[in-house]
């Protein structure tokens, strides 16, 4: 049978600049498991070690100390292209600031999470077509992003995120520069995510979002640990 357990880490540290006057503990001593299919937010005051933790398990960093079991495969110790691998295949990122490149059209920016793997521009011009129609974006694919409304731009940043049919949905602080339509909006596209089945992890200091029906379970960090229990 399939592992309910999608993320599974255990003991995780992440130590900035070790033995330097600048040595900071991003994140200590930190347990979490993930169910397949739920939506996770970590919340916590800024600097807590929200995004650091997210990193890790998303792997885009690697521990200092711990476990990360992604799929059940250690991560933690992986070598950098298989780790690579692992993130490409298994997670979407989406980011408070967009990151997208403001002068390639929506479709490149679409596409960007794909290179350098070893799909067809044929394959690849198909799936961005699909996330894009997905996001109500059809009809702006050659358009530029920066002559795109905000909103807009928003809907690129998932069709990015969502190119690879990610299982696991990272976002960092998503609303942060949204105004209350846009964040509501966002919500509703996460949980229309969630209803296909994505795993979300959501790291906010949103009320909005810590109330929003879409989200299963809270965890909380203080100074790089997590505050209580965070195994389902
Ligand atoms: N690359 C780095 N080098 C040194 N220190 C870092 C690095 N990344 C994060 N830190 C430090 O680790 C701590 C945790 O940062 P992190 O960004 O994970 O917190 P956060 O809870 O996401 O904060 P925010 O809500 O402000 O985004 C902070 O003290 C931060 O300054």
């Amino acid at each position: 049978m399939e592992s309910t357990i999608l993320i599974d880490a255990a003991g995780v540290s992440k130590i900035h600049n070790r033995g330097k006057p600048d040595e900071v503990a991003a994140v200590r001593d930190a347990s979490l498991r993930v169910r397949r299919g739920e939506t996770l937010v970590l919340k916590g005051p800024s600097g807590s070690g929200k995004t650091s933790l997210l990193s890790l398990v998303g792997c885009m960093a690697r521990p200092s100390a711990g476990r990360i079991l992604v799929e059940g495969r250690d991560v933690a110790k992986l070598p950098e292209r298989f780790l690579t691998e692992v993130r490409r295949s298994t997670f979407g990122f989406i980011f408070q600031q967009f990151n997208l490149v403001r002068d390639l059209s929506v479709q490149d920016n679409v596409l960007l999470p794909l290179f350098p793997l070893d799909t067809r521009l044929a394959e690849m011009r198909r799936r961005a077509a699909a996330v894009l129609e997905k996001l109500s974006l059809a009809g702006k694919s050659q358009r530029k992003v920066r002559q795109l409304s905000g909103g807009e731009q928003q809907r690129v940043a998932i069709a990015r995120a969502l190119i690879n049919n990610p299982r696991i949905l990272v976002a960092d602080e998503p609303t942060a520069h949204l105004d209350s339509r846009l964040a509501a909006d966002l919500l509703d596209i996460l949980s229309g995510l969630k209803a296909e089945g994505k795993t979300i992890l959501i790291a906010t200091h949103d009320p909005y979002i810590f109330e929003h029906p879409l989200v299963d379970r809270s965890i909380e960090m203080h100074d790089g640990r997590i505050a209580g229990a965070a195994t389902p």
